[in-house]
């Protein structure tokens, strides 16, 4: 018997070890967490959820026989084609699932899982039966194209499907706009260009017209490439298909240049833009050293997650000084950002500042009047943080003592517009591979993206309850506050507080943040408490010395 934890709780795999069809028939069991029992049409989406021994759990993905008795499934076309049946163990264990928490100690639980993606031995479309369709939705992002290409040529040549649409011009396409038929030849070369062929567009999101549309088109795939707003759409798609009781795959695409999609370990195209990104902090640094007192200031994009800042920092190394909208900061007085370019600019010369477009928005606001706009999603409109900045450094060396040389770059759309580069071109095949062996197999209702380095299929409710941030209280911050070296630009009087209080702990540094979500005030009470390493942060620290300071005289 196999004495696997995962197999004792029935991590139920409707495409492997329970085909509907096989003459060696295995009843679906009925007594799965939040699974009606019957296979009667269900209209509630309720969370799929196993526990398990040591405390694992794992989150599953919406599957047909959910909601649709008595499917038939049929033999894999992978396993007859040549490129794949010399792939020992090409097809995905049944109970293969990927651990979220994968720094653990001796007696901490197995916490949360994923199914892990890829092909199952069973499929629920004849490959002349499905009809799919792909729409590109918000922002631009290196890759959009790659995942374009990947899907469509990754049915017809591993699943032998030749019905793919694309839909123009995002969500409202689908009700409209004309289609276009995606076909190997026609998507041979947009990997080398930047944007989607597609094309994309915020708001627009008309629930029933889209499904209407999906379903007088006789569509039964969807594939949707997108952004924290795109998924959320998806979502919605998903259920209102669900309520139809419609066999139609919904499957998510996370895109987001911003590396704000929780969970994965981080999405396709950042690579690019951070890449990208050092063109414009290389021109900054050129030109604030050609010139006495010189700045070079570079805005970058990150509306609420100041990642591609970040890591656009740390890979340069010429940079002085790294705003993100995690990190508060204040201009004037002791400590200030001010205090700070005076500081640098006697010590070297010059110095580089790198802002990501979200920070600092609440200074702005209390000089300007607040810009209450949206876009057509519902995104809430950024001032040009940079640009007042920038006037404000100005005005402020004006004044006394100090001639200043800045210079402003604004690359914002430059990173985002140009091809993905070699990793994320890999990065975006298998995306888009593991979405088409997602839906082959019947599963819906899931974002697809790598947790901790393995492709797994994650519900769309775990991947849109929160944004992904930078945590300043992690490891990723401190290595770049010893790069930089810039103060913590906490305000004085928080700094010192009421002088009759106790200072407060200084918080400690608990693990590596490799990009996954792991803001504590996000997360839910359950994950908090069920995760017993990432406690909720004592005050963050505070004793008037440089953030980079306290964290070290706290290791000592
Ligand atoms: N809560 C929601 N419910 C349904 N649809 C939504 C929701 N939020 C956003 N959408 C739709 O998703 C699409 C894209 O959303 P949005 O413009 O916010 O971009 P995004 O997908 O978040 O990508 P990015 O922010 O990376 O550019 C839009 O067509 C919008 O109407
Ligand atoms: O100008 P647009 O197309 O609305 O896009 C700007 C926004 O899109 C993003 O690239 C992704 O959300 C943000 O960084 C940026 O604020
Ligand atoms: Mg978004």
């Amino acid at each position: 018997m196999d004495s696997s934890p995962i197999s004792r709780f029935r991590c139920f795999d409707p495409t492997n070890s329970y085909p509907t069809t096989t003459p060696n028939h295995t009843p679906i069991p009925r007594h799965r967490n939040n699974y009606k029992g019957t296979l009667a049409i269900s209209v509630n989406s309720e969370p799929k959820i196993v526990s398990g021994e040591a405390g694992y759990v794992l989150e599953d993905v919406p599957h047909f026989t959910d909601y649709i008795p008595d499917l038939p499934t049929y033999p894999n076309p992978l396993q007859d084609n040549p490129a794949y049946s010399v792939v020992k163990q090409y097809f995905v264990n049944v109970d293969d699932t990927v651990a979220q928490q994968i720094v653990v100690a001796k007696d901490s639980p197995r916490g949360t899982h994923f199914r892990r993606a890829g092909p199952r031995q069973k499929v629920y479309f004849e490959s002349e039966d499905v009809h799919a369709c792909i729409v590109t939705c918000g922002g631009l992002c290196p890759g959009l194209n790659t995942v374009i290409r990947e899907i469509v040529c990754g049915l017809y040549h591993m699943y032998g499907v030749h019905k793919v649409l694309g839909i123009e011009g995002g969500y409202r396409g689908f009700y409209a706009r004309n289609t276009i038929p995606l076909t190997p030849k026609v998507v041979n070369d947009v990997h080398k260009r930047g944007g989607t062929i597609l094309g994309s567009s915020r708001g627009g999101h008309d629930t029933s017209k889209i499904v209407d549309s999906i379903q007088d088109r006789g569509i039964n795939q969807v594939y949707i490439i997108g952004g924290d707003g795109t998924q959320k759409g998806a979502s919605v798609i998903f259920e209102e298909i669900r309520r139809r009781g419609l066999k139609v795959v919904v499957a998510g695409i996370p895109k987001t240049i911003d590396n704000d999609i929780p969970v994965i370990d981080k999405s396709f195209g950042f690579d690019t833009a951070v890449e990208e990104a050092q063109r414009a902090i290389n021109a900054a640094h050129v030109e604030s050293e050609s010139f006495e007192n010189g700045i070079g200031f570079v805005k970058l994009m990150g509306r609420y997650s100041g990642f591609i800042a970040m890591y656009a920092t740390l890979a340069s190394r010429d940079v002085d000084c790294c705003l993100i909208p995690e990190s508060p900061f204040y201009l004037e007085g002791p400590g200030g950002l001010f205090e700070f370019i005076e500081k640098r600019l006697k010590e070297h010369g010059h110095m580089v500042i790198v802002m990501a477009e979200g920070a600092g928005q609440e200074l702005l606001s209390e000089s300007i009047r607040a810009n209450d706009q949206q876009d057509a999603s519902g995104n809430k409109l950024l001032n040009d943080v940079g640009l007042w900045i920038s006037q404000r450094i100005k005005d402020h060396f004006k004044k006394p003592k100090m001639a200043i040389n800045l210079k402003y770059i604004d690359p914002t759309y430059m990173i985002r517009a140009v091809p993905s580069n070699a990793s994320d071109n890999v990065y975006c095949t298998l995306l888009a591979h593991s979405a088409v062996h997602g839906a082959m197999a019947g599963y819906t209702g899931f974002t697809v993206g790598p947790v901790n380095g393995r492709h797994a299929y994650i519900p769309f409710r775990r991947v849109i309850e929160t944004q992904n941030k930078v945590v300043i209280t992690d490891r990723m911050w401190a290595r770049l506050l010893c790069s930089t070296n810039q103060p913590s630009f906490l305000d004085h009087k928080d700094v010192v507080g009421d002088e009759k209080e106790e200072v407060p702990q200084i918080q400690s540094i608990n693990g590596e943040n490799n990009l996954e979500a792991r803001a504590t005030k996000h997360r839910e009470p359950k994950d908090v408490t069920e995760d017993t390493r990432e406690e909720e942060p004592p005050i963050l620290l505070v004793n008037g010395n440089s953030h980079l300071e306290a964290i070290m005289a706290n290791q000592k």
